[in-house]
């Protein structure tokens, strides 16, 4: 067995105390041997966690990893203009290789900010797979299927691409890759379509991930047409079990609430692009005392306009105030908790807590610096103060991908170049 020891450091446990200790890893199997301070063990490898904060590799529950090709490409604008005027042309020009050079951008901004899992709706999830194979991520990846403006043989190619997907890469990268059946909406993808498709799925015990609630604009002709809420209708679809997971959840009413708590589906929070595109405040607080599994993500950069989710807890607890008049709503230990246990419970991937039998995604976060000075309460930081650039390693199953800010597995410099020639020539198809 090959071993790893990350010494010297304080830890976050999965209660949110922190306490000295260091931690054991089966760098072979990438689970977590043991966390204390009495751990006597020469290591085949160490890590330096003195002067730092050992705790789990962040998730993003609910990403577009390659949308890091558009970001800063269109702004300011609401969900509905922005994805028709902007955003579904200039994808309209995405090749499969600008599909994996953007995901290799996502992946490593992840990386360097301290993200260990992620959820993925996007299209040439082959592409994407590739990529987080090299990078050395945990990810529940998936093909977004939209049907409108489709012909039906178009729409079906589409589902079954999704499907097909879903079933081929469960379990790819040594199984740091799980898979689920993406729908992009209830009003992209029709009726039909979705009873369907979804019953497919559960065939085959395929999970759902879909954007839902989003928008007044998106909810209202739901309403309108069908005397429902959309989460019922989703639920009259079969699309809300355990295993599922809905992004934004912004606009739900008490009753679809205690739908998604009763049915125990995921939502993932996404505060700075509800907050950019305008869409709305969800009620965050709320679904965490209905006991709704929330979890949180940054959506693409297109829309937020970055990975960090050090960024996304401290958007999230200050939009969870500003949403109720309540100070001591959506505080500094549910966010902390909502970017860990909270989206990898939403996702279904074993992350998120740093204890013995644990997979061993975890990051040291460096607290030697101005802005994390004096160190009263480390949730707090990790929660208000803490940024992205503060993280010092990077681990996810037992691998070390970043050492001493050093990304391991992957060349930084190609990354960003590629990046910005396919960014570049990408814009110049699309205009
Ligand atoms: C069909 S693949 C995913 C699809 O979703 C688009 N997208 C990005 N951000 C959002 C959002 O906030 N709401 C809805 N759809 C979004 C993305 O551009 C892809 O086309
Ligand atoms: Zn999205």
């Amino acid at each position: 067995m090959s071993t790893l020891l990350i010494e010297g450091g304080q830890v976050l446990l999965p209660d949110m105390r922190v306490v000295e200790a260091d931690v054991l890893v089966d760098a072979d199997e990438g689970g977590i041997l043991d966390v204390g301070t009495d751990i006597e063990v020469d290591a085949d490898e160490t890590l330096d966690a003195s002067g730092g904060l050992v705790m789990p590799g962040l998730v993003n529950a609910h990403c577009h990893a390659a949308m890091t090709l558009l970001r800063g490409y269109a702004d300011d604008k609401p969900l509905d203009a922005w994805l028709q005027e902007d955003i579904w042309p200039a994808e309209a020009e995405l090749t499969a290789e600008d599909i994996h050079v953007g995901t290799e951008l996502g992946l490593l901004e992840m990386i360097k900010s301290g993200t260990t899992a992620f959820a993925d709706m996007y299209f040439d999830v082959p592409e994407v797979v590739d990529a987080i194979d090299e990078a050395g991520l945990r990810a529940r990846v998936g093909h977004g299927v939209v049907t409108v403006a489709k012909d039906d043989e178009g729409a079906q190619a589409d589902i079954d691409e999704s499907l097909d997907i879903a079933r081929e890469f469960d379990g790819a990268a040594d199984g740091r890759v799980t898979t689920a059946y993406m729908p992009h909406s209830l009003t992209t993808v029709g009726e039909s379509y979705l009873r369907e498709s979804v019953a497919e799925a559960r065939e085959d015990d395929i999970p759902v991930h879909f954007h839902a609630n989003e928008t007044t604009d998106e909810v209202d002709p739901i309403v309108d047409e069908r005397d429902e809420r959309p989460l019922e209708y989703a639920d009259d679809l079969g699309m809300l079990t355990h295993e599922d997971f809905v992004a934004h959840g912004v606009h739900v009413d008490g009753a679809e609430i205690d739908l998604l708590a009763t049915r125990g589906t995921g939502v993932v929070h996404c505060p700075a692009s509800n907050m950019k595109l305008a869409s709305g405040m969800a009620p965050v607080q709320r679904m965490l005392d209905a006991g709704v599994t929330v979890g949180l993500g940054t959506d693409g950069a297109a829309s937020n306009n970055d990975l960090d989710m050090f960024d996304e807890m401290r958007d999230a607890a200050m939009l969870g105030k500003l949403a109720t008049g309540n100070a001591s709503a959506v505080d500094a230990e549910s966010v902390v908790q909502m970017a860990t246990q909270g989206s990898a419970d939403a996702i279904g991937v074993q992350s998120g807590v740093v204890e013995p039998g644990a997979n061993a995604d975890l990051v040291v976060l460096d607290l030697d610096s101005p802005h994390l000075t004096p160190a009263h309460d480390l949730v707090s930081h990790l929660a208000y103060a803490a940024r992205g650039s503060d993280v010092r390693h990077t681990v996810c199953d037992g691998q070390v991908l970043m050492r001493d800010r050093e990304v391991l597995t992957m060349d930084e410099s190609a990354v960003l170049t590629r990046a910005r020639d396919h960014a570049t020539a990408l814009v110049e198809r699309a205009e």
